[in-house]
């Protein structure tokens, strides 16, 4: 399939035609390309999101690697990285190579599975990482997420372990025993609410064990979720020091706060767990500084019965996939070098993901994009999305930026917004 995209606008530049010809960004256009009028759109390279899960095997009821795919790519993503937490764990090759071979079967983006660090995600073994690296998955990362790997010579062990084949520790920061019975953030607002806090520094003491743990070993560390202003400034010094981690933060820490526990509505329940109006501030600068690497959307489904229920009961997570790209221009506005960076470029490069991120202006770039229509509104509506689940923060807001299209080496996954396949 050829295409001809014009009077797209290339991350807000001067409008101009953009040819897409055998999966990859041609200089001139093919004579049968079929011609997508773009006016008033602008291309992003696809997105790529390294926390997303997918919830395949084990509980389909929640989401499945094809309905996330949808949803990821109806989000503008080409690529995203499949957690480690479904059950069974994907801590074996064989658990890897099937998420990524249902990822193959979807079609719709790259599913790159991230292996576990321990067996089980139980903090007490290494699991074979050098298997996955070396299966058909081609495991880059590896995270125990959902769980924090606690034991600091398990860390450290790991961290040496995955230097072998430059793989990078994806850790969920999260000292255990600060966080024991914990439903929300540690505050004035847990306070008045009578709810279990978990503390700013559980998330701020693992952060700065483990950069001083890959400074030692001179490893790879990505922290996943950061949600606080302390971890901004640990991790602004490690990386002044030039230790070699990145981090994250989710769409929802950069505009959600605590406040929003009040009603007790689960679909507010997160880990780490929305913080102060002060940690959301510190985090888009951190953002904007480029101390904070990467938008990753920590998608997490849950059935009804997992999030339709007394708060304490509820699971944590919350749908992102189908929403990042609209909250980070409410947050942002149209900074479009930024979205591109944080949610494309830096992300391709931390899982090593070749092929995405690429510079849409140079013939020879994969042909994988994505086009947004800043002007237009949406009001979220949990039910439309094509999640599995429904457990979006953001129903009935009314959001900027739709995605129009989204190509994977140059076919379409997602035209006039709906999915292709
Ligand atoms: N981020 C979440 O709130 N939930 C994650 C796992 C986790 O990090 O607890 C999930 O898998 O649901």
């Amino acid at each position: 399939m050829a295409y001809l995209i014009k009077g797209v606008s290339i991350l807000g530049a001067a409008p101009t035609d953009l040819a897409v010809t055998d999966g990859l960004i041609a200089a001139e256009p093919a004579k049968n390309a079929e011609v997508i009028d773009a006016a008033g759109l602008v291309a992003l390279p696809g997105l790529v999101d390294v926390h997303t899960h997918l919830r395949e095997p084990g509980r389909e009821d929640a989401e499945t690697v094809q309905t996330g795919s949808r949803a990821a790519a109806l989000g503008g993503y080409t690529a995203v990285c499949a957690m480690a937490n479904t059950s069974p764990v994907a801590d074996t090759a064989g658990v890897v190579e099937q998420v990524w071979r249902l990822g193959r079967e979807a079609g719709l983006v790259d599913v790159q599975p991230i292996g576990a660090v321990t067996i089980g995600l139980a903090g007490k073994q290494l699991a074979e990482l050098g298997a996955m690296a070396t299966s058909a998955a081609g495991v880059r990362i590896f995270s125990d997420d959902g769980f924090c790997v606690a034991d600091p010579r398990l860390m450290r062990r790991a961290l040496e372990y995955v230097k072998a084949f430059d793989g990078v520790i994806a850790q969920h920061a999260e000292e255990p025993r600060l966080t024991e019975g914990a439903q929300m953030h540690e505050g004035e607002v847990s306070t008045r609410l009578g709810l279990t806090g978990w503390p700013a520094v559980a998330e701020e003491a693992i952060i700065a064990r483990d950069v001083l743990l890959a400074e030692h070993v001179g490893s790879r560390l990505h922290v996943c979720h950061v949600s606080t202003a302390g971890s901004v400034e640990v991790l602004r010094q490690a990386k002044a020091r030039g230790v070699r981690v990145t981090a994250e933060v989710t769409p929802h820490h950069l505009l959600l706060t605590d406040e929003l526990a009040a009603g007790y509505d689960p679909v507010f329940k997160v880990n780490p767990p929305l913080r102060t109006a002060g940690d959301v501030a510190a985090l888009r600068q951190a953002l904007l500084d480029g101390v904070i690497d990467v938008v990753a959307t920590d998608h997490a489904p849950h059935a009804v019965q997992d999030k339709e229920c007394e708060w304490s009961y509820a699971r944590p997570g919350m749908l992102g996939l189908e929403t990042a790209l609209p909250i980070m221009l409410s947050v942002f506005g149209e900074k479009w070098d930024l979205i591109a960076d944080r949610m494309s470029v830096a992300p391709a490069r931390i899982a090593r993901l070749d092929g995405h991120g690429g510079d849409l202006t140079k013939a020879g770039t994969p042909a994988n994009l994505t086009l947004v229509d800043p002007s237009a509104r949406w009001v979220v509506d949990p039910g439309a999305l094509a999640s599995r689940s429904r457990n979006t923060p953001y129903a009935g807001m009314t959001l900027p930026g739709r995605i129009v299209a989204t190509f994977l080496r140059g076919e379409a996954t997602v035209l006039d917004g709906k999915v292709v396949k």
